[in-house]
């Protein structure tokens, strides 16, 4: 099965990083986000319940990265990756989650993962 549901460019903002002044202020991450999903089911149905709702996956996120505080961008990314995976019935997932502007050298850093059946 090779179909896949997207999100790109998810904006939130996060309370995330090592460092102190990273501590003191929520900044902006972006996510991109791939799906592993049958969307066979939903295109014959033309329903929304059938479907993997990109929308409700973005807003969970979002609500759930609002109340998150960790050091990593690697814990945060294997978190929504779990999310995704155990509340959506995502077969899969792959997961870029970067940092604009971190540090002035570089436009962005992060990480990305693959978890569940993605390949
Ligand atoms: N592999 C990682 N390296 C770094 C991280 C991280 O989350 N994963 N975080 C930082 C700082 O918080 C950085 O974002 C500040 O520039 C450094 N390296």
């Amino acid at each position: 099965m090779t179909d896949l549901v997207f999100i790109e460019g998810l904006r939130v903002d996060a309370l995330i990083g090592v460092y102190e002044h990273e501590r003191r202020a929520p900044r902006p991450l972006l996510l991109d986000i791939q799906m592993r999903f049958d969307n066979s089911i939903p295109a014959l149905s033309d329903a929304l319940a059938d479907a993997l709702d990109y929308h409700a996956v973005s807003m969970r996120l979002v609500e759930f990265i609002g109340q998150t505080r960790f050091n990593l961008v690697e814990t945060l990314a294997e978190q929504c990756a779990a999310l995704i995976l155990g509340e959506f019935g995502a077969a899969g997932v792959r997961l870029k989650l970067h940092k604009p502007g971190a540090f002035e050298h570089a436009a962005s850093v992060g990480v990305v993962i693959e978890r569940g059946r993605f390949a």
